[in-house]
């Protein structure tokens, strides 16, 4: 699939070949390599290849609780695209180096008080990252260590396999409904394809966060393992997964998810201006403003 995100020339700067960790983690042996094989990535995604196994293990960074911000949304568009390209590959695993958190979902200062040109760009970058994960050709597997509500969730649905930590604070959903705001199409039709349409109904309404066991009864993920076994038992699945032939495996994900992606390229523009329509809205933009107050209040 090719990458056309119209991006500003902030952005567009990111998007430079692979630009190397800087500091403690730039060169740093990959764990278990024990050859040399050197971590790569950018400032908030740090990719620890594993040649051998064909494998990459992507860990997202952008502290504290890894929202997805235009900046990091477009580094990991670029890790994903040149681990994509690279032939060593056959396998990622998503995973994230902030204790306690998976992803928080889409940077709510992304979408509050800003302007509409910052608006639809921000969102064309939400869609490339998706499109990008749920239509990857490599095997993508979720190791979710920490808490992942909306987009964080968006973006363990659209990975092949998820494995949850059993820690009753993970809790993983669509709870944009919490905020005010509405799971767009796309998200709710990843969830239906993942849970069945009457639990995703439910489940999207009243904006549910599934604790682990819950999470693994609902089908939300594929497996609940012990803390400490998230990170193994996502390479055990990759093995599984990596032992069917590549060719056979990717179009058969294509012929499953094609369909679903299609519906938003079909519409992205429009996709896009209904969007920055939604948020641009008073009432809105309230919403958030309450959500990012009760945030702030949470702390002190
Ligand atoms: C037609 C289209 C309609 C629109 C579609 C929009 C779809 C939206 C999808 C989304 O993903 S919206 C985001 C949903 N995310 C959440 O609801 C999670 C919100 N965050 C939390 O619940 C908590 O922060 C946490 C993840 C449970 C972590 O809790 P913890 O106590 O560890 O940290 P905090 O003190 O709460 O947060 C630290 C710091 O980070 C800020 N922050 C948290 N989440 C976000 C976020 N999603 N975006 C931006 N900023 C976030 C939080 O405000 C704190 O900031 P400071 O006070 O330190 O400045």
């Amino acid at each position: 699939m090719a990458l056309t995100v119209g991006l500003r020339p902030l952005t567009r700067a990111l998007l430079r070949p692979w630009a190397r960790v800087p500091g403690a983690a730039l060169g740093r042996p990959a764990a278990g390599s024990g050859d040399g094989v050197r971590c790569f990535g950018s400032p908030r995604v740090l990719v620890e290849p594993d040649p051998a196994a064909g494998v990459a293990v992507m860990k997202m960074r952008n502290p504290p609780v890894n929202s997805l911000s235009l900046e990091f949304l477009t580094e990991l568009l670029i890790s994903l695209e040149k681990l994509e390209n690279d032939k060593t590959f056959r396998g990622i695993i998503i995973t994230s180096d902030c204790p306690g958190i998976f992803s928080a979902g889409l940077d709510l200062l992304e979408m509050y008080g800003r302007d509409p040109a910052h608006c639809a760009e921000y969102w064309k970058a939400v869609q490339e990252l998706w499109l990008r994960v749920y239509l990857s050709n490599l095997v993508v597997i979720g190791a979710i260590n920490g808490i992942s509500p909306a987009g964080g969730c968006l973006l363990s649905l659209s990975c092949d396999y998820r494995v949850l930590a059993n820690n009753p604070k993970y809790a993983i959903g669509l709870n944009e409904t919490l905020l005010g705001i509405i799971a767009p199409f796309w998200f709710k039709d990843v969830l239906v394809n993942t849970i069945g349409h009457r639990a995703a109904e439910r489940a999207l309404q009243l904006g549910f966060l599934f604790p682990p066991s819950d999470a693994l009864q609902v089908g939300i993920v594929d497996q609940v393992v012990p803390e400490d076994q998230v990170q193994s038992t996502a390479r055990s699945v990759m093995a599984q997964w990596l032992a069917i032939p590549d060719h056979a495996r990717q179009l058969t994900k294509n012929l499953v998810r094609k369909p679903t992606a299609d519906r938003l390229l079909q519409q992205r523009d429009a996709d896009i201006q209904n969007f920055v329509r939604f948020i641009s809205r008073d009432s809105i933009q309230k919403s958030l403003h309450v959500y990012l107050e009760k945030l702030k209040q949470k702390k002190g």
